[in-house]
């Protein structure tokens, strides 16, 4: 019994034993879990403090951004903003995100200005054509004015004029906005950049373009070594030239394709699409333009020059004379049609030589033929498309009594270049928006009024599911305002940042969402021109829209548009040459998206802006694709970056139809995606009305832009 008792105790012990064991196991692991939890909220505190730290630098750096610089002091006609943060980022790259927000630049001249630009008379320097030579090959040489056409370097050579810089000049300050470009003849400069030296320059080299061509302040400083003779040519001249070349060719082969007899029906949008088409081919005199027998597909028009045409009766005979071809006079029509056997021979009959331009069957079939198919089967069956009127909520909005006043706000989403964009609600109806308020000052500041009118009288009308919708502006003494729809769903660009990269399937829909946008935007003949990650936002299911339409504009159809504008990693080759641009450079513009949202980088991207264009001017072909990045997916990108607009697909005869009908959007339901019903990749976590945990915190900003009375926002 005795012995029972004492097993009993000992196991009642053993047993106590094992239940501290418990015990301290299970207050070790609460311990452990404890501090796990401590370790958390200290990561995130310090992941807080990090994203607070980099908000006050970019609030720093974006304060720095405000030596936008303006071009008035030297008065040369074009207005220039552009924000020079790039420095300073350079500075910041130890601590800064992987994934830094990217900032838009413009250099929009002003209407008026840029036709009075047009028109200035470019005062030639008298020079030796061994000048002439000299001047043209230090041109050619130089990477990023190589680029011109030979018309706009022959015109730059005789504007150029001498200069002397004697020894030891400051010849070009770091961030001053510059006003010349030079060509060294003798002597020696060296370039330094945040007192650094970079390297040096000897004769037969172009310095100084960078800032005239991309209208940024000056990015390096370059001091004379010893007497310098240069050549330099100033910015307005220089700019003018690169302007007007690209204006007066198209309206020179308008002028001459708009006469042909086959074209004289077309509307003007087609005729553009024809003159992007053509290639200028000039031939020397006495050489044949075409063969008589010989087989062709391509069509001429004599734009200089004078040709023969001679005809043989039979293969033995000998050709006789028939007559002359001069400017406008146009021939093979009908290869335009089907092969062609050529009637006749035409021959360069001028000593200068000849210059035709030139469109062959299949670039003509590519672009036109169908268009025009499809004009006619419209026009016949007089489709006329009802315009939608978006009723729907609009009275129980009762946005038309709406005023400033009945306007409540609730928190901050966002900071913007002009000012902060909040959440509100209207007092009467309770119903949510976001506010945009922009500073009127600033933006006079940044020459940016016609900027802001674009914005409001675009979005003011456009009415689609894949574009934030304007409802209401209003303005008074210090701020305009717009009264937005609101995606708490936060910035595509967050996303991106807290993912690293997406999954095709996750960029297929997001850049659908896109290619709706542009599909609207296109067809009413409106250019974004600022497409990227940080201007797309989710709404509450998931879905992206387009918002910020600052650098939108309304080209028309078959026209172009010769503003410097877009954020450096996004911006068509056609931009950085000034060669003009239309809604192609929106095309580009989706090839670089689709390529970021999947590598997690942008293809183009250099340290500085200027690397940037380097790169961008490189093309498409240049860039090694990341494994990531499916064959597929790889040949849509590079068929949205096609170094030559006409050749990239969303600009081609059946528009963006082409890239929704790309093998990379085999299956995806198109439909489904503009009814709604498409489930989005990712749903943000949207719990109530106003939760706004997609979006970063925003301190309250302390001081009040001063008042601006002047009326130009009277349309506003
Ligand atoms: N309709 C909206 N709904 C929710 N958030 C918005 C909305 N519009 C803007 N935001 C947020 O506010 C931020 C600032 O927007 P805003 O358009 O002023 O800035 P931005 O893109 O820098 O434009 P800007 O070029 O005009 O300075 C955006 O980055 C976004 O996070
Ligand atoms: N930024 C930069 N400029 C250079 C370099 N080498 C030569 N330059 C020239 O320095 C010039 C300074 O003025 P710009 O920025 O107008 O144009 C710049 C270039 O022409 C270089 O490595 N970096």
């Amino acid at each position: 019994m005795h012995d029972l008792r004492l097993a009993l105790r000992d196991s009642v012990k053993k047993l106590d034993d094992t239940k501290n064991t418990m015990n301290k196991l299970h207050t070790d692991y609460d311990n452990q879990i404890r501090k796990k939890d401590e370790v958390i909220s200290m990561k995130e505190s310090i992941i807080k403090e990090k994203d607070a730290y980099i908000l006050k630098l970019e609030q720093e750096i974006s304060k720095h951004d405000s030596t936008f610089i303006s071009s008035t002091d030297f008065n040369d006609g074009i207005d220039i903003s552009t924000s020079n943060r790039t420095s300073l980022l350079e500075e910041s790259s130890t601590i800064k995100h992987q994934r830094t927000k990217r900032t838009a630049i413009s250099a929009e001249p002003a209407q008026h200005k840029k036709s009075k630009d047009l028109h200035i008379v470019l005062e030639p320097y008298v020079k030796s054509d061994r000048t002439k030579e000299f001047l043209r090959d230090a041109i050619l040489n130089n990477d990023f004015m190589k680029n011109l056409e030979m018309d706009q370097i022959m015109s730059i050579v005789d504007c150029m004029y001498p200069l002397d810089h004697p020894d030891g000049d400051l010849i070009i300050k770091e961030g001053d906005v510059g006003n010349r470009v030079y060509i060294m003849e003798e002597g020696l400069v060296e370039v330094s950049k945040h007192s650094k030296v970079l390297t040096t320059i000897g004769p037969g080299r172009v310095f100084g373009e960078l800032a005239i061509l991309y209208n940024c302040t000056r990015t390096a400083s370059i001091k004379a070594l010893s007497d310098c003779k240069l050549w330099a040519v100033n910015r307005q001249t220089f700019q003018a030239i690169m302007m007007r070349a690209g204006m007066q060719k198209q309206s020179d082969h308008f002028e001459l394709i708009r006469n042909v007899k086959t074209f004289e029906s077309l509307p003007e949008d087609i005729l553009s699409k024809i003159i992007d088409s053509l290639a200028e081919v000039s031939y020397a005199d006495g050489e044949h333009i075409v063969r008589q027998g010989a087989k062709g597909d391509t069509f001429y028009v004599v734009a200089r020059g004078r040709a023969q045409v001679t005809q043989a009766k039979s293969k033995w005979d000998t050709p006789i004379y028939d007559r002359h071809l001069e400017r406008g006079d146009s021939f093979g029509e009908d290869a335009l049609q089907a092969e062609e056997t050529r009637p006749f021979n035409v021959i360069a009959d001028d000593p200068n030589g000849v210059t035709c331009l030139v469109l062959d069957r299949q670039c003509y079939r590519e672009m036109i033929a169908d268009e025009l198919s499809r004009l006619k089967r419209e026009e016949s069956f007089k489709i006329t498309r009802k315009i939608t009127t978006y009723t729907s909520g609009e009275e129980e909005r009762d946005l038309k009594n709406l005023r400033l006043s009945d306007i409540e706000i609730v928190c901050t989403l966002g900071v913007g270049g002009f000012g902060r964009v909040e959440l509100v609600q209207d007092t009467r109806t309770s119903y949510k928006y976001a506010l945009k308020q922009m500073k009127k000052q600033h933006i006079v500041a940044m020459k940016q009024q016609e900027h802001a009118m674009n914005e409001r009288n675009i979005m003011m009308v456009t009415r689609s599911d894949f574009i934030v919708r304007l409802y209401k502006t209003f303005k008074d003494r210090k701020y305009l305002y717009m009264l937005l729809e609101c995606c708490l769903g936060g910035e595509l660009w967050t996303l991106l940042r807290n993912r690293g990269t997406f999954e095709e399937f996750e960029v297929r829909f997001y850049s659908a969402c896109v290619i709706e946008a542009f599909a609207y935007l296109h067809s009413k003949g409106i250019v974004y021109r600022d497409l990227k990650p940080e201007n797309l936002l989710l709404d509450n299911k998931g879905y992206c829209k387009l918002v910020d339409f600052g650098f939108s504009k309304k080209v028309g159809l078959g026209k172009k548009t010769w503003t410097f504008c877009g954020t450096p990693e996004y911006v068509a080759p056609e931009i950085i040459l000034n060669k003009g641009h239309d809604m192609a450079a929106d095309c580009w513009a989706l090839g670089v998206l689709i390529f970021e949202l999947i590598s997690g980088n942008s293809p183009f991207s250099g340290p500085d802006p200027m690397k940037t264009y380097n790169i961008i001017l490189k093309g498409i072909d240049a860039i090694e694709f990341p494994r990531k990045v499916s064959k597929m997916a790889t040949l849509l990108i590079k068929r949205l970056c096609k170094e030559n607009p006409i050749e990239r697909i969303g600009y081609q005869k059946d528009g963006i139809k082409d890239i929704q009908k790309h093998q990379w959007f085999e299956g995806f339901s198109w439909e489904c995606l503009k009814k709604g019903t498409l489930a989005a990749p990712y749903t943000p976590k949207v719990e109530h009305e106003v939760d706004t945990s997609n979006f970063d915190y925003f301190p309250e900003e302390s001081t009040e832009p001063e008042d601006d009375l002047t009326g130009w926002d009277k349309e506003f």
